[in-house]
C-alpha cells in the first residue's frame, strides 16, 4: 500500500509531496521537517554504504543523498573518505542532512564492525538500508592466481557483507522496516573465464540473500541483490590491467556501464524492495535466466520468468557457445606463438 505523504519545511510551506511507501517505509525525505505519515516515523532515511567511498557505492551515496537521505560512508582509506564526503555534500537538499565516514576493514573483525555501526547509530539514529557494496576483483587464470587470493576474495565480497548485515538486522526486525542491499555482479550469475577467484563470492552472495529474505520478510524487512555488469569505476580499472585477453573479449559481449546508471537503479529497486536488481537487456536476461527459486516481488515478474525463461536459455546457449570459441581461438592463438619462439 503506497500513501502519498506530505513533508513541511519548518516554517509550515508545503515542501513537496513524496512517496511513503506504506508498509516498507523506506522513503526520502526532501523537506527538513518530520512526515506526517500515520506511523508518526522521523521519516529521514539513514543509508550505510560500505564501499561507499569510490566508484558504484559513491554514487548510491549521491543517489540517495540528493533525495534527503542521511549518510554513513563506510572504508578503510580515510583520505579517501573526507574527499568523497565533501563531493556528496554538494548535492545535499537540505541544511540537515549528514555524511559521516566511517574507516573500518569490513572483512577482518565482527566485533569490530559492529561497534563502528553501534556508533553510527548512536549519532544518527537506527539505520533504514544497509548498502554492501564493499568489494575487489582479481582476475587471472585459476593456476595463475595466488591461494590468499581465493581467500582474500572470499573475506571482502562475501564476509565483508555477512558482517554489516548481521550487525543491523536485529535493530530492522525489531523496528519492523528496513533494507539490506547486496552488490553482487553479472559474474555472480554466470562463471566466466578468468573468475575463479571472484565468481563463487558473487554467487555466495546471492545464498545469503535468499536465505535471509525467507527470515525477515514477516517483519518487513525486504534484501536486494544487485547484479551489475561491468561499471566505469577505479575499481574497474585497476582491474582491467591485469585481465586475461579472454575475459576481457568475452566482457566485451556487452558494453561498460556508467556508475551513476548502475546506482541509480540498485536504489530504486532497494526502496520498492524488489529482491533482484539487473541494469541493461543482458541484465534482463540474465536475472530471468537464473531466477531459480529466488523470490519474485510481483506476478507480473513471475510471469515474464515462466514465459521468457526457455527462449533467454536458446540465447544463452548462443553466447556460451561463442565465449567457447573465444576461449579456443586465444589457447590456438598462445600455443602457435609459443611454438614459433621455440623454433626461432
Ligand atoms: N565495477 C564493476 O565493473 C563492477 C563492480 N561490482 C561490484 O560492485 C562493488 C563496487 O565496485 P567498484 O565501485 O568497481 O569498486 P571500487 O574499487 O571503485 O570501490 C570499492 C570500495 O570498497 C571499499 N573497500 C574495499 N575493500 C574494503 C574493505 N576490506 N573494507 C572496507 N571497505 C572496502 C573501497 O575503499 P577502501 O579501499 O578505502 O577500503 C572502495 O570504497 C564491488 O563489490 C564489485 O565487486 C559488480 C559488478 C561490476
Ligand atoms: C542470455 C543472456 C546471456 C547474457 C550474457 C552476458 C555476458 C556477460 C559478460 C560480462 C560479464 C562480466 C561481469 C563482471 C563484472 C564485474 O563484476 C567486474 N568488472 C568487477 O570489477
Amino acid at each position: 500500500m503506497n500513501a502519498v505523504i506530505q513533508v513541511r519545511s519548518s516554517d509550515g510551506r508545503k515542501w513537496k509531496d513524496v512517496t511513503c511507501v506504506g508498509l516498507s517505509p523506506i522513503r526520502f525525505d526532501k523537506g527538513p521537517s518530520s512526515c506526517e505519515c500515520s506511523s508518526g516515523c522521523s521519516c529521514r532515511t539513514r543509508l550505510h554504504v560500505t564501499g561507499g567511498s569510490s566508484g558504484i557505492g559513491k554514487c548510491i551515496a549521491i543517489e540517495c543523498y540528493k533525495q534527503g537521505a542521511f549518510i554513513t560512508l563506510i572504508a578503510r582509506d580515510e583520505n579517501k573518505l573526507l574527499q568523497t564526503k565533501k563531493e556528496i555534500e554538494k548535492y545535499s537538499v537540505n541544511d540537515k542532512q549528514v555524511v559521516l565516514c566511517i574507516s573500518v576493514d569490513v572483512s577482518k573483525d565482527y566485533e569490530q564492525v559492529e561497534n563502528v555501526l553501534k556508533q553510527a547509530q548512536e549519532k544518527l539514529g537506527p539505520v533504514d538500508m544497509l548498502v554492501n557494496c564493499a568489494g575487489t576483483s582479481v582476475t587471472g587464470k585459476f593456476e595463475d592466481i595466488e591461494v590468499n587470493s581465493f581467500e582474500r576474495l572470499m573475506a571482502v565480497n562475501y564476509l565483508g557483507s555477512v558482517y554489516p548485515s548481521r550487525a543491523v538486522i536485529a535493530t530492522m526486525k525489531e523496528r519492523r522496516m528496513g533494507r539490506i542491499v547486496f552488490v553482487s555482479s553479472q559474474a555472480g550469475q554466470l562463471g566466466l573465464f578468468g573468475y575463479t577467484a571472484y565468481s563463487p563470492t558473487k554467487f555466495a552472495l546471492r545464498g545469503l540473500a535468499e536465505a535471509l529474505q525467507m527470515e525477515v520478510k514477516p517483519y518487513n524487512v525486504y534484501v536486494t541483490v544487485a547484479y551489475p555488469p561491468d561499471t566505469d569505476t577505479p575499481g574497474f580499472a585497476e582491474e582491467s590491467k591485469t585481465k586475461p585477453l579472454e575475459t576481457k573479449l568475452i566482457s566485451e559481449t556487452s558494453s561498460v556501464c556508467q556508475a551513476e546508471q548502475v546506482a541509480r537503479v540498485i536504489v530504486k529497486d532497494a526502496i520498492q524492495g524488489n529482491f533482484n536488481s539487473s541494469v541493461g537487456s543482458d541484465g534482463y536476461m540474465l536475472s530471468i535466466l537464473t531466477s531459480g527459486m529466488s523470490p519474485v516481488t510481483s506476478i507480473t515478474e513471475g510471469l515474464q520468468q515462466v514465459v521468457c525463461m526457455g527462449i533467454f536459455r536458446i540465447i544463452g546457449l548462443f553466447y556460451l557457445g561463442s565465449f567457447d570459441s573465444i576461449v579456443r581461438r586465444c589457447m590456438m592463438q598462445r600455443e602457435k606463438s609459443e611454438s614459433a619462439d621455440k623454433t626461432e
